[in-house]
C-alpha cells in the first residue's frame, strides 16, 4: 500500500468532515481511532497521522480502502493505485460500482473475483457469500422496486474483510518470499498454518501461530496470537461435534481463520531481516541483523556429546550404564528408549548432572561457556529442564505456581506474566489456571510439567517417562505438542526423552539410544536407520518362547526384537548378528527350539508387519 498516497488523498481529496465520518464509520478501525475521528475540535493533519499509523498495522489498509471506495465511488482509480497490484483493488472495484448504484457491472466484477480463486479457503468462502448476498439483493430490490441501503452496506462490509484478507497475502509475497527463503522454518510454519486452515482445524492453526509468534513475533503480536488460540478453543470446544453452523456463525469462523493467516503473514513478513521483525534470537549485529557465525553456532553446534560413558551406583555393583554415546543437536528429540531398569532414568540424571559418570567423556559445547576440563554445573545446570518421571507436585494455583518458578529462574515483571501466559495457552492448560495439583488429569499434570520446564527457558529439556499412565490420545497430544515446540522454538532447545513406549517415541525422535538390559546400548542413531538396523535378519522360530529365553534375546538384541505370530516367533536382529549367536542364546536355556531359520529374504519377513 502506498501510504504517501493515501496521505495526499485523505488531506486534498476529502473535506475535514468528510475525513472524520469515514474514520468514524471504519468498522475495523480501533476505539482510539474512532473516538479522536468525532472530536471535532481535533487537528485534521494529527487525524491523517494516526489513521495510517492505524492502517499500516496488520493488515487494515486495504480494508479501508474498500470502505472509502464505497463512500466515495470518485476515487477508485487514485485508490487503485494507493493499494498496489494486489487483490485489494478488484475488491474496491466492485464496491464503489455497487456504490455508484453500477450493480449489473458489480456482480460481472465480483463472479470475476471469485473465479480468480484467491489463495485460501477462508478468501473463497467469503467471496461465495458476497456473490450470494448481491443476489439475494437484487432480487429484493427487484421485488421491491428500490434498492435496499442496508443490503448494499452488507455485501461491501463482507468485501472489506474480503480485501483486507486478499491483500494481506499477496501485497506482502515479496517480503513473504524474501522471509521464507532466509528463514526456511517461517515459511514452512506458514504453509503448515495454511494447511491447517484448509482442513478449518483452526485451533491446531492457532497454534502453530502461536509457535510462529514465540519465534519471530515480540509481545504485543505473541498477544495476539494468544486472542486468536482462546477464540479457536472456544470455537473447538462449541462446535467440535460436527453441529452445523448458522450464517452468522459462519462468518464469525471465517474471520477467526482470516485473521489467523493475516497475522501469521505479518510475522511472516516481519520476520524478513531488515523488516524491524525480531526474526531469529541470535545477537544483532550494528545494522540490526543476526550476526551469520553466532547464529549457525546457536543451530548447529550440538548441546550435548557424550561418549562411552558408564556408571555403577557403587563400587563393585551392577554396571548401569555401559559405553554409553550420543549427541544431541538443538532442535532435535532424541529418544532414549529400554526395557525396565535397563538405564533410562539413570542416563538422563548424568545428562542432569545429578550423578557423576565413572568413566567416559561428557561436554555441553554451548551451554558450559568456560569450555574447561571441569563442566561447570550452575552454568549448565541452569540452561536444563529436568522433569523426573515423578511429576513435582505444588501447592498454589497453577498460575501462581508457574509465575514462581519462572521467577526462581530469574524471568520477572511483564517478561514473566507474558510467558506464563504464553506457555499455559500454549499447552492447552489456560482454562486451569486456578487449578491446583490434585484437581488435575494425570495428562495435565505432565502438561504442567512441561509448562514449568519452558517457562524457565531452557536450552536442554530431560523428560524421563513423559507418557506413563497417559490415554492414547493425550500421549499422542503431548508427544506432538513437544516435537512442535523443540522444532520452532526460540529457544532453539533440544530434548531427550525417555519411554518404555517405543514406537510412540519414534514417531517424533530424530535420534534414538536404545539401552540394552545390562545397561549397554544395541542402537544409537537416527531414527531413519532405526528400521534399517532392525531389518537386518529376521528369523522364525518354532513355538513360544519362555520367558527366561525372551528376557535373553530382548537383552542382547534390544526390545522390541520380538513378535508372536500365530505359533511362531519372529526375532529380528542386526545385520552383524552370525545365525550362530542367536541359536546359543535361543539354547542356553537347555531348551532348543523346535526348528529356527533364517527367512530374511523370504517374502515371510512381510509377516513382521506393523503389528507389535
Ligand atoms: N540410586 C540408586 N542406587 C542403586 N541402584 C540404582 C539407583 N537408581 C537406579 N539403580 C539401578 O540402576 C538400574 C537402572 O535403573 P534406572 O532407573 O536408570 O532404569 P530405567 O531404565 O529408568 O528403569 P525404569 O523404566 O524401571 O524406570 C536398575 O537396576 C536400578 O535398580
Amino acid at each position: 500500500m502506498n501510504v504517501e498516497l493515501l496521505r495526499v488523498l485523505l488531506r486534498d481529496a476529502l473535506a475535514p468532515e468528510e475525513l472524520r465520518r469515514v474514520l468514524a464509520e471504519f468498522p475495523a478501525a480501533d476505539g482510539v481511532l474512532r473516538a479522536r475521528a468525532r472530536d471535532p475540535a481535533g487537528d485534521g493533519e494529527a487525524l491523517i497521522d494516526d489513521a495510517l499509523a492505524v492502517l499500516e498495522r496488520g493488515s487494515l489498509g486495504p480494508a479501508f480502502l474498500v470502505h472509502l471506495a464505497a463512500a466515495r465511488p470518485d476515487l477508485a482509480e487514485p485508490l487503485r493505485e494507493v493499494a498496489g497490484p494486489s487483490g485489494a483493488p478488484e475488491a474496491f472495484a466492485v464496491a464503489s460500482l455497487l456504490s455508484a448504484g453500477q450493480d449489473a457491472a458489480a456482480e460481472r466484477k465480483l463472479t470475476e473475483l471469485e473465479r480468480a480463486r484467491p489463495s485460501t479457503a477462508g478468501d473463497r468462502h467469503e467471496l461465495n457469500l458476497a456473490v450470494a448476498d448481491l443476489h439475494r439483493w437484487q432480487r429484493e430490490a427487484g421485488e421491491r422496486a428500490e434498492p435496499s441501503e442496508a443490503g448494499r452496506d452488507a455485501i461491501t462490509r463482507r468485501l472489506t474483510s474480503v480485501a483486507a484478507s486478499m491483500s494481506a497475502r499477496s501485497l506482502d509475497a515479496a517480503e513473504i518470499g524474501e522471509a521464507a527463503a532466509v528463514h526456511p522454518e517461517a515459511g514452512r510454519l506458514r504453509e503448515e498454518i495454511e494447511a491447517h486452515v484448509r482442513r478449518a482445524d483452526g485451533k491446531r492453526a492457532a497454534l502453530r501461530l502461536l509457535d510462529l509468534a514465540e519465534r519471530f513475533a515480540g509481545p504485543a503480536v505473541r498477544r495476539r496470537a494468544i486472542e486468536l488460540s482462546v477464540r479457536a478453543g472456544i470455537w473447538r470446544s462449541r462446535h467440535v461435534l460436527g453441529g452445523r453452523l448458522e450464517v452468522g456463525e459462519q462468518r464469525e469462523w471465517t474471520d477467526l481463520l482470516q485473521a489467523i493467516l493475516a497475522l501469521t503473514d505479518d510475522i511472516v513478513a516481519g520476520a524478513a531481516p531488515g523488516s524491524g521483525g525480531l526474526w531469529l534470537t541470535a545477537p544483532l549485529d550494528g545494522a540490526g541483523r543476526p550476526v551469520p557465525e553466532a547464529e549457525a553456532a546457536r543451530e548447529y553446534e550440538p548441546l550435548v556429546r557424550a561418549a562411552s560413558l558408564s556408571l555403577r551406583y557403587r563400587r563393585g555393583g551392577p554396571q548401569v550404564l555401559r559405553d554409553v554415546s550420543l549427541t544431541v543437536f538443538p532442535r532435535t528429540i532424541v529418544g532414549v528408549v529400554g526395557g525396565n531398569g535397563a538405564g533410562k532414568t539413570s542416563l538422563l540424571r548424568v545428562l542432569a548432572g545429578e550423578r557423576r559418570v565413572d568413566d567416559g567423556m561428557l561436554a555441553y559445547p554451548q551451554l558450559d561457556p568456560a569450555q574447561g576440563r571441569e563442566i561447570d554445573w550452575p552454568a549448565v545446570r541452569s540452561q536444563v529442564a529436568h522433569v523426573p518421571q515423578r511429576l513435582p507436585q505444588w501447592r498454589e494455583q497453577l498460575a501462581d505456581h508457574l509465575h514462581a518458578w519462572a521467577g526462581a529462574c530469574g524471568i520477572e515483571g511483564d517478561e514473566n506474566r507474558d510467558a506464563v501466559d504464553f506457555w499455559l495457552e500454549r499447552l492447552g492448560l489456560a482454562n486451569r489456571r486456578t487449578a491446583r495439583w490434585g484437581e488435575l488429569s494425570r495428562s495435565l499434570q505432565a502438561r504442567v510439567a512441561l509448562a514449568r520446564a519452558l517457562v524457565g527457558r531452557p536450552r536442554l529439556l530431560l523428560i524421563d517417562e513423559p507418557l506413563v499412565a497417559l490415554d492414547p490420545r493425550a500421549q499422542q497430544w503431548l508427544l506432538q505438542d513437544l516435537r512442535d515446540i523443540v522444532s520452532s522454538s526460540s529457544l532453539c532447545l533440544a530434548a531427550v526423552v525417555s519411554s518404555q513406549h517405543i514406537p510412540e517415541l519414534e514417531a517424533i525422535a530424530d535420534d534414538v539410544v536404545g539401552l540394552r538390559d545390562d545397561g549397554g546400548v544395541w542402537f544409537h542413531g537416527a531414527v531413519l536407520d532405526l528400521e534399517q538396523a532392525r531389518r537386518g535378519a529376521l528369523f522364525e522360530i518354532g513355538g513360544r518362547l519362555d520367558d527366561a529365553t525372551c528376557d535373553r534375546l530382548t537383552a542382547a538384541f534390544g526390545p522390541g526384537c520380538l513378535r508372536q505370530r500365530e505359533s511362531v516367533t519372529l526375532l529380528r536382529v542386526g545385520r552383524d548378528v552370525s545365525r550362530g549367536a542367536v541359536l546359543e542364546l535361543l539354547s542356553a536355556g537347555g531348551q532348543p527350539p523346535s526348528y529356527f531359520r533364517d527367512i530374511s529374504a523370504s517374502h515371510l519377513r512381510m509377516f513382521w508387519g506393523d503389528r507389535p
